[in-house]
Formats: C-alpha cells, structure tokens, sequence
C-alpha cells in the first residue's frame, strides 16, 4: 500500500484516467490523493464523488502535505506551474511529469538545482488499469521516490523504464497508440456498416478481434510476423486483405503517425522555448 500523499495539478482527461485506476487498483487509499485545477470546482466536484479523492483549487492546495506532484496540465501551461511552484517546493518533494514532449532538463532548469522530477507517459488506458507507461527519472530524482512513482504507475499498468531519449518515440507509439486502434476500429465499424451490419456488434466483433490479437502477442513465443503468418492461407482472404493494405500504404500510415507523434512531442519544448521558427 502506497503511504505517499500526491496531489494531481489538472482534472482533465489524463487526470481522470489515471485516478480511477489508482482508485480501484486498491494501492493507494482514495484520500491519500488531492486532486486540483485552476477554477473549474465543477469538475472538482464530479471528480471527488466519482473516486471519494478530495478535491481543492490549486490555489487552496496544502503544499506541505503532498509527497508527489502529478503535473497533469497542458504543456502550453508548464512554464507558469514551475514558475509558481519553484520557491513553495521543499528538496524531498517530487515533480511527476505525464505533459508530452516536456523533458526533464527543461523544468530542472526552471526550477530550484537539485529539485527531484520524473517524467512518465501514461495512456488513457489507465481508466481500466491497461496503460503501458514509460518512467524516465530526472538528474536529482533519488532512488526511493522513483521506486514509489514506479509503484503508483503498476497500478495503472505496466510500467516500462526507459532512457529519456526514447521516450519521444514511446509517446508516438503508446501515448498517443490508443488513437490509431480507435481509428482502426472507426474505420472497421464504418465499412461492416457499408455491408449493413448494426454498430454495436460490429464494436464488440472489432474490439474482440483487437483483443484476441493483442493477448496473442503477449502470451505466444511467436513473433508478428509469425503470427501474422498463421493467418495468412496461401491464396485465401487475409492474403487478399494484406496485399489491399500493402497497395493502400498501410505500413508506411503506421510508420508515418508514430513517427509524426513522436516529432511533435519533439517539438514541444523547443516551441515552448521559442527556439522554432513561428513559435512565440
Ligand atoms: N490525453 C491523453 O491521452 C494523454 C495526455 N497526456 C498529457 O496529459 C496532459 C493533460 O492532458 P489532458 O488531460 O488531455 O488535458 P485537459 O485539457 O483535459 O486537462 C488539463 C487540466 O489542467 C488543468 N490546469 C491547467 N493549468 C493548471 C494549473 N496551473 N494547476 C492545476 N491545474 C491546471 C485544467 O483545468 P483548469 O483550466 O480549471 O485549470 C484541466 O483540468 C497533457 O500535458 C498531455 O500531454 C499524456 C498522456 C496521454
Ligand atoms: O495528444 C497529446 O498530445 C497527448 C499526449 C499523448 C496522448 N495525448
């Protein structure tokens, strides 16, 4: 059982996803987490009777109670968080980091030397406890606090530790992952519709495919390529199917969105710093 007391600095969609995990994962008690925003009590109260996690405007937040800060704001917002966070921080306290594309260098530099930062990229898989989630420590962060953040993010997921170097590509493939099977499956419903079947079974027959596929991957010895020849009769419909995506440029689509997700989380302190042409 996690003992720490973290506080979440956004309520939005990631936020959310992530509370409800920890909440029902049963590893960390409900009031053990504070959840905060800038102004929308609204918010704050649909999240506080969904999860019974106590809930207060960032500007209300008791500092001295909160072992991890869980930054889960845009990154457009990240430079007035560390400013307004820099001189109420203590030395033991902890930055967890979910923004993408912020690396650890850039809040280190704008905050007091030595203040401990993690950066982690979750996904909104973590609602059902199905996130795959990279940790990636800042300089300063010690040992025993990465350890507990490790053991928060378990009970959301699995947890990978990767060097910061990658986590730009890890963001392309599993931050943002979940939206390319979504369109997948956007895409499956629309064409089973063409041919006049309803929504609902055509979602649970696309959603079970995925699934079956996916726990194959994780349960087998065989590779993709493997399995995906398993399927593939000589002749017969998969190979039909794949020589249609093959033509379409379906390979190259998968590459291109990764590799896009990734240039963009890329991006996104260089644009912060202005150090983009166009940006501010
Ligand atoms: N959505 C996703 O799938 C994933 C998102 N992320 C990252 O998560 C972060 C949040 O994304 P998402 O949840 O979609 O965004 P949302 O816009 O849904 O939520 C942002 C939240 O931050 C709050 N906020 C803004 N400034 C502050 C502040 N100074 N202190 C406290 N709260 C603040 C906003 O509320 P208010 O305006 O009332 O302050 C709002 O609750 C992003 O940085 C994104 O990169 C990472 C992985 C996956
Ligand atoms: O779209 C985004 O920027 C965020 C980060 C990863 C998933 N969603």
């Amino acid at each position: 059982m996690i003992k720490q007391t973290i506080a979440f600095l956004g309520a939005g969609s990631m936020a959310e996803a992530m509370i409800s995990g920890m909440v029902e994962s049963g590893n960390i008690p409900a009031e053990n987490i504070i959840v905060t925003n800038r102004s929308n009590q609204e918010r704050l109260n649909t999240i506080n009777h969904k999860y019974g996690v106590r809930t207060v405007l960032k500007d209300e937040l008791n500092f001295a109670e909160v072992d991890q800060f869980i930054l889960a704001m845009k990154p457009k917002d990240i430079d007035a968080v560390l400013a307004d966070l820099k001189d109420k921080l203590t030395a033991n306290q902890v930055l967890v980091s979910v923004l993408a594309g912020i690396t650890t260098s850039y809040m280190e530099e704008r905050l007091n030397e030595g203040q401990q930062v993690i950066r982690v990229m979750p996904n909104t898989s973590s609602m059902l406890r199905e996130s795959a989630t990279a940790i990636s420590p800042g300089r300063f962060a010690d040992m025993d606090n990465v350890l507990v953040a490790k053991e928060l993010l378990k009970s959301i997921g699995e947890v990978f530790v990767i060097e910061e170097d990658k986590m730009d590509v890890f963001t392309g493939i599993a931050g943002s992952g979940p939206a390319y099977f979504y369109y997948l499956m956007e895409h499956i419903e629309e064409t089973g519709r063409a041919e006049g079947m309803d929504r609902e079974t055509l979602r649970e027959i696309g959603a079970q495919t995925l699934l079956g596929a996916a726990k194959m991957m994780l349960e087998r010895d065989e590779s993709p390529t493997e399995l995906r020849e398993n399927v593939t009769s000589p002749n017969g419909t998969t190979a039909a199917g794949l020589n249609a995506l093959d033509q379409a440029g379906g390979g190259y689509a998968i590459s291109e969105a990764i590799k896009g997700a990734a240039g963009r989380s890329k991006e996104l302190s260089k644009e912060l710093e202005g150090l983009l042409v166009g940006s501010k």
